[in-house]
This record gives C-alpha cells, sequence and structure tokens, in this order.
C-alpha cells in the first residue's frame, strides 16, 4: 500500500472521529456535537466521580481465561430476558431526556434498538411520551422505568398506561430517594431546554422544569415530584396495581438482593446509576458475583448495568453470572452522533465485539460461558494467600 501523505493523513486524522470505530470514539463525536449542558449532563457522575472511573478500572482488573480448538464456526448469541427472546445479552438502560440528545429522541432509540432485536428500557422521564416511544417500533421488547412519585394517582395512572402500551416489565427505579450531587450541573444550572417537555406527564403534574434555581434544576424537580419514603412495601403496593413483573434497578448487596426475592421481585439490576447517585459506591462488576450467589436457586434473574463500553465487558459480566448487561451513555453517543443509525452502530459495534470475544473465548454459544474463563481481584488474592500457605 501506498504510504499516505501528509496531507492525506492530516485529511484522514479529521475525518477519523466521524467514523467512529468503538464507543468510546463516538463519546468523542458527541462531546463535539452536544451543547456543553446536555453533554455534562449525560457524561457526569456524583461528586468526585470516583465509581465512574472505578467502573471501567474494576472492568481492567479482570482476564480471561479463554479455550482453544473449540470448533466456534458457528454462534448463537442469543437468550431471553424474563421470558422475551433478545439476539444477544445486551440491552438498553434508561436514560432520561433523549430528545435533546437528536430530534427524534427515545422514537430513534425505539427503533434502533428494535431493528437489533435487543430489549428497550424507557425512562419515565422520557422527552417523548410512553405511547409514542411504542408505536414508533411496535414490535420491540420493552419495558418501562418507573419513579415512584408522591402523587400515588400519578404514579398508578402511569404504570396502567405502560402497561396498555405492551411494556413488557416495570423496571423500578430504587437507589434515587433523592438526585446525586453532580457539580457539573449545578455550575451548569442545568434544566430542560425549550420546547421539550417530560413527555409522559403532560397532563398529570408539572411537565416543565424550574430554570430559575440556583443549583441543578433537575435536583429540585425530583425533590418536589419523586417519593424519598419509596421502601419495600411499596413493591407489595405496585403488585396490587398491576400484574407486570418487577424488576429493581440499583440493587449492590446480597442483602437487597434476598429483599427483592422475598418481595416477589422478578429481576435484579445490578447498578449503580451510572455512578451518578452515591459517589463511592462499588464498581457493579466486583459485587455482581455476592448478588448472584445470594439468589441463586431463586426464580429471579440477575442483569448489571454501568461502565459497559466492550464487548468483552459484557463476556466478563456473563462470566460472572448476569443473563445479560444493560448500556446507558453509549446509547444517548449513538444518538447524538447520528440519531437512530447511530444508536444502531453503537448497539452494532457492542454486539460484534461480544461475538468476536466469545469466538475467542472458546464459546458457541452463551451456554459454553462460565465462571472459570475469568479472573478478577479476589481470585488473585486468593491464588496469593494459597501459594503462601
Ligand atoms: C444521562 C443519563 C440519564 C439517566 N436517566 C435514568 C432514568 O431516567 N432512570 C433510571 O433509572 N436510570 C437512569 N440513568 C441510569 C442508567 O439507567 C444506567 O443505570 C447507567 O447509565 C448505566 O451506566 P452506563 O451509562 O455507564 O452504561 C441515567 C443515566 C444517564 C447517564
Ligand atoms: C430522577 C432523575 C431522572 C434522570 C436520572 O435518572 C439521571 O439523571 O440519572
Amino acid at each position: 500500500m501506498q504510504p499516505l501523505s501528509a496531507q492525506a493523513l492530516a485529511q484522514y486524522r479529521a475525518a477519523a472521529p466521524m467514523d467512529p470505530v468503538n464507543v468510546m470514539e463516538y463519546q468523542m463525536v458527541a462531546k463535539e456535537k452536544l451543547p456543553k449542558m446536555v453533554y455534562d449532563y449525560y457524561a457526569s457522575g456524583a461528586d468526585d466521580q470516583w465509581t465512574l472511573q472505578e467502573a471501567r478500572s474494576a472492568f481492567e482488573r479482570i482476564t480471561f481465561r479463554p479455550r482453544v480448538l473449540v470448533d466456534v464456526s458457528v454462534q448463537d448469541m442469543s437468550t431471553t430476558i424474563l421470558g422475551q427472546k433478545v439476539a444477544f445479552p445486551i440491552c438498553v438502560a434508561p436514560t432520561a431526556m433523549q430528545c435533546m440528545a437528536t430530534g427524534q429522541g427515545e422514537k430513534a432509540t425505539s427503533r434502533a434498538v428494535a431493528s437489533m432485536n435487543t430489549l428497550m428500557t424507557l425512562s419515565s422521564w422520557s422527552t417523548t411520551p410512553l405511547e409514542e416511544v411504542a408505536k414508533a417500533a411496535p414490535h420491540g421488547a420493552r419495558w418501562f422505568q418507573l419513579y415512584v412519585y408522591k402523587d400515588r394517582a400519578c404514579t398508578e395512572r402511569l404504570v396502567r398506561r405502560a402497561q396498555a402500551a405492551g411494556y413488557k416489565a416495570l423496571c423500578l427505579t430504587v437507589d434515587t430517594p433523592r438526585l446525586g450531587r453532580r457539580e457539573n450541573d449545578v455550575k451548569n444550572r442545568f434544566h430542560l431546554p425549550d420546547g421539550l417537555t417530560m413527555g409522559n406527564f403532560l397532563d398529570l403534574v408539572q411537565a416543565e422544569m424550574p430554570t430559575d434555581q440556583k443549583d441543578s434544576g433537575l435536583a429540585a424537580y425530583v425533590a418536589s415530584l419523586i417519593d424519598p419514603t419509596l421502601n419495600w412495601k411499596d413493591v407489595e403496593w405496585l403488585k396490587t396495581i398491576t400484574n407486570l413483573p418487577i424488576v429493581v434497578k440499583g440493587v449492590l448487596t446480597a442483602e437487597d438482593a434476598l429483599m427483592a426475592v422475598k418481595h416477589g421481585c422478578a429481576g435484579i439490576v445490578v447498578s449503580n446509576h451510572g455512578a451518578r447517585q452515591l459517589d463511592y459506591s462499588p464498581a457493579t462488576i466486583d459485587v455482581l458475583e455476592e448478588v448472584v450467589n445470594a439468589v441463586r436457586g431463586y426464580p429471579i434473574e440477575v442483569y448489571l448495568d454501568g461502565g459497559v463500553r466492550r464487548g468483552t465487558d459484557a463476556l466478563k459480566a456473563l462470566a460472572l453470572g448476569a443473563r445479560a448487561v444493560f448500556v446507558g451513555r453509549p446509547v444517548v453517543w449513538g444518538l447524538a452522533a447520528g440519531g437512530e443509525e447511530g444508536v444502531r452502530k453503537v448497539l452494532t459495534m457492542l454486539r460484534d465485539e461480544f461475538k468476536l470475544g466469545l469466538a475467542l473465548l472458546g464459546c458457541q454459544s452463551l451456554k459454553d460461558i462460565n465462571r472459570s474463563m475469568v479472573v478478577t481481584p479476589a481470585d488473585r488474592a486468593k491464588t496469593a494467600v494459597r501459594a503462601r500457605l
């Protein structure tokens, strides 16, 4: 191949970020395109953002023990999530206010996710009514993420609407009695840009976010509307108003995992809310196994979100017992960079990386992934102790 001239190389470099080859490069493109207030809202974690960094560092500390000489010419990545079939075990976490990223917002995500045959979770705080998101891709697999309002009648109407529109589970977020302090949002006085509204509450409660705060408008909005009394008894209450399965999102300990079992939840998302709530919470990949071991043998599925940026991250989570992983920010970066097509590209990248990793690990299907295929820091510590004895 002819070497590139300096001029061609410069052009290539300038063009390269427009054609990202991984999720991190999508984030760079999104950063270029989005207004600072919006980018900061999507990207930030709470306080020192220690947990945000830790999410990546923790994945980096886990290595593989690949098996070789396995025929991987035919591979099957499909699985089921609460009985719904997905083509690969990487689903979409709820992220609020997607119309800030691109005009079609949640509708674009809905179409992209359905076309990839995976599952989308829609945020209560979407900028598009949940019915329109469902209509955008009627055959897509979808859950509805629920924030419980102080106004329980409003919460109940929301749950009934989600059920009527064909959402197949309620993903109850349990780590947000108050909003974590994201300092960039405080500095930027974050608010919903003009013309956008919380699409699910147009006729119910205050759909506008305050703009006159000396703080994050979102923090004030949460404090005024979300019910900080939410507790395990409310899971029982939810079961009286809906027969949708309930997935609790935001569990990080064995104790709470067992509470989820006791209260009849169908699933657990091991999540620290993308490091946006309690800083110095552990990386989810570091506590996944604790949760998986606690609920082994019970009829409950365990998923993980937080910091998944590579197909190999998803492989590590599955090896440690997750049924599937969910991605939050990567979808928003795809949306900002290229709308519906951008989301499709991000999910395709993650799917293809996962498939390649699966083959290189020596697995034909998800059933072949097992605990012996990863080495965690805890494993290394045990080996070191044994070596000393
Ligand atoms: C911009 C943004 C908005 C979010 N909005 C919600 C939300 O409305 N409801 C919710 O339960 N979690 C929300 N989350 C948390 C995600 O569902 C998920 O737990 C987290 O983003 C996963 O980490 P990741 O972004 O590193 O993939 C949000 C996260 C981000 C980054
Ligand atoms: C109640 C907060 C809504 C959005 C959200 O969950 C987030 O920004 O992390």
